[in-house]
């Protein structure tokens, strides 16, 4: 591992523990910056994610070895003992002696001799004795359990109620596995088989997704320098969200709203789907977030999408009621289905950050609903697996809101391997990232009855 690379790595790190900078966007912006090949460009991210997913046990390991706190103006040394300590515990591609030299010469250049000395002996205490003695200390507590997979103890437990001690550890287990990269095919453009091979001749190994029809997974290469991605052909997107524009169901010519649409993945993929023909009305709270719907929207060649920033929850103000074939609200969540993606979320969300996010969710759906035509299609995703934000919000909108029921075509619309996972009188669908190996995902769709029951005020 070159010098340059363990200093970016140490400074991505130092920036999402500071400033609680998110750490997607810092690792790609550094990678943006990096003059570093594919290979360590690999490498970076498996640390950076690495050392973010593994924080809990890592901290855990390093209260034992450390004999006194870290000075507030050091704090940077801590990320450096814990990506030192990730690699020598996690990864076994550089040996221990070379990364404890390294994490050494960075602490005197950054540094000084002193933490230089405090690196070396808590590192080389490590290589020593190992974490055995370490672990023993937590006995056969509850505890132990969610530290083994660097789970927040709360969120372990929580998971544990909800889905089953069983499924909790599956999923715990698959956010430490780094998540493949998956695209979609712009079909207004290209095919999945013309853009594979295209791709295969750049030299980029990729197969067909096993759960869009649409989508593809990369083994090999960096899809951003692509031809096709320059050319618009492919939209770097999770294969479980790309079921949502399909639970969605728009066709050619139909007006759609996407209320929460920024970056804009689903709205360009509703776009594609209608061919370019009618119109997807994107809007986003945030003005900064619509140039990128903006900017992704020109990349792939659209121009039937409206993007404008707006709080969803005012949409009655600008929009008359009952005008939208289908709505989509893909709602602001607690993000707890992407942690393979965006590790330091675990760390930063908190059982009242979901109480926050379900009122929102709620005022969002409750506001857009009223933009459906009768027989419309509302949809109501998120990128979490929280019960709290997904089915319960479903069945408490259901309940507020008689004139719309499950949408009966739900079924229908979704690929026959994620069937098994749809309970039967009902059109919601929870996957999880073991399931597939995609991101968690909750897709939930309603149909508007064509005369309706009660309607809310
Ligand atoms: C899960 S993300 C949407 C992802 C997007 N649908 C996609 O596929 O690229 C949720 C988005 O909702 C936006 N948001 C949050 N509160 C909102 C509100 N009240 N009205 C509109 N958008 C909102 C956030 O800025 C964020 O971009």
């Amino acid at each position: 591992m070159s010098d340059n690379l363990r200093a970016i790595a140490l400074e991505v790190l130092v920036k999402v523990e500071q400033n609680q900078a998110y750490s997607n966007l810092q690792l790609n912006q550094a990678l943006q910056k990096a003059d570093v090949n594919e290979k360590d460009k690999a490498l970076l991210t498996s640390i950076v994610y690495g050392t973010i997913q593994r924080k809990n046990t890592i901290d855990f390991y390093l209260e034992q070895l450390l004999n006194k706190p870290i000075k507030k103006k050091d704090r940077w040394v801590l990320s450096l003992l814990r990506l030192s300590i990730f690699q020598m515990l996690y990864m076994d591609r550089v040996p221990d002696h070379a990364i404890i030299h390294e994490a050494v010469e960075i602490a005197k250049y950054k540094g000084h001799q002193g933490l230089a000395g405090m690196v070396n002996g808590i590192l080389r205490k490590l290589q020593r004795e190992g974490t055995d003695a370490m672990d023993e200390k937590l006995g056969n507590s509850a505890e132990k359990e969610a530290l083994k997979y660097s789970m927040p103890f709360w969120l372990y437990q929580r998971w544990s109620s909800q889905f089953g001690a069983e499924n909790a550890e599956k999923m715990a287990e698959s956010n430490l596995i780094p998540a493949p990269v998956t695209a979609r095919i712009n079909t207004m453009l290209s095919s999945r088989t013309a853009v594979l091979d295209e791709l295969n001749e750049e030299g980029i190994t990729a197969a067909e997704g096993e759960l869009s029809s649409e989508g593809i997974v990369i083994k090999n290469g960096y899809l951003p320098n692509s031809k096709a991605y320059k050319e618009g052909l492919v939209t770097i997107q999770d294969e479980s969200s790309m079921l949502v524009a399909r639970a969605v169901g728009a066709k050619p010519g139909e007006i759609v709203l996407d209320a929460c649409a920024a970056p804009g993945g689903k709205s360009t993929h509703l776009a594609e789907m209608m061919k370019g023909e009618g119109r997807v009305v994107s809007l986003d709270l945030h003005q900064h977030k619509i140039e990128l719907i903006k900017k992704q929207a020109e990349r792939l060649g659209l121009n039937n999408i409206d993007a404008r920033t707006l709080d969803a929850r005012k949409v009655k103000e600008e929009f008359e009621t009952e005008s939208f074939d289908r709505v989509l609200v893909d709602a602001p969540c607690s993000g707890f289905g992407v942690i393979r993606k965006k590790p330091d979320l675990k760390w930063a969300k908190t059982e009242q950050d979901v109480k926050r996010l379900t009122s929102i969710q709620k005022d969002i759906l409750h506001s857009a609903s009223q933009m459906v035509k009768p027989e419309g299609i509302l949809v109501y995703s998120t990128c979490t697996v929280d019960k709290e934000e997904n089915a319960e919000v479903s069945e408490w909108f259901l309940s507020e809101h008689p004139e719309f029921e499950w949408d009966p075509h739900f079924s229908e619309k979704m690929p026959e391997n994620v069937k098994p996972f749809i309970i039967e009188e009902r059109s919601d669908l929870q996957i999880m990232p073991h399931y597939f190996n995609s991101d968690g995902f909750y897709i939930a769709a309603y149909r508007k009855k064509s005369t309706g029951g009660e309607k809310h005020a």
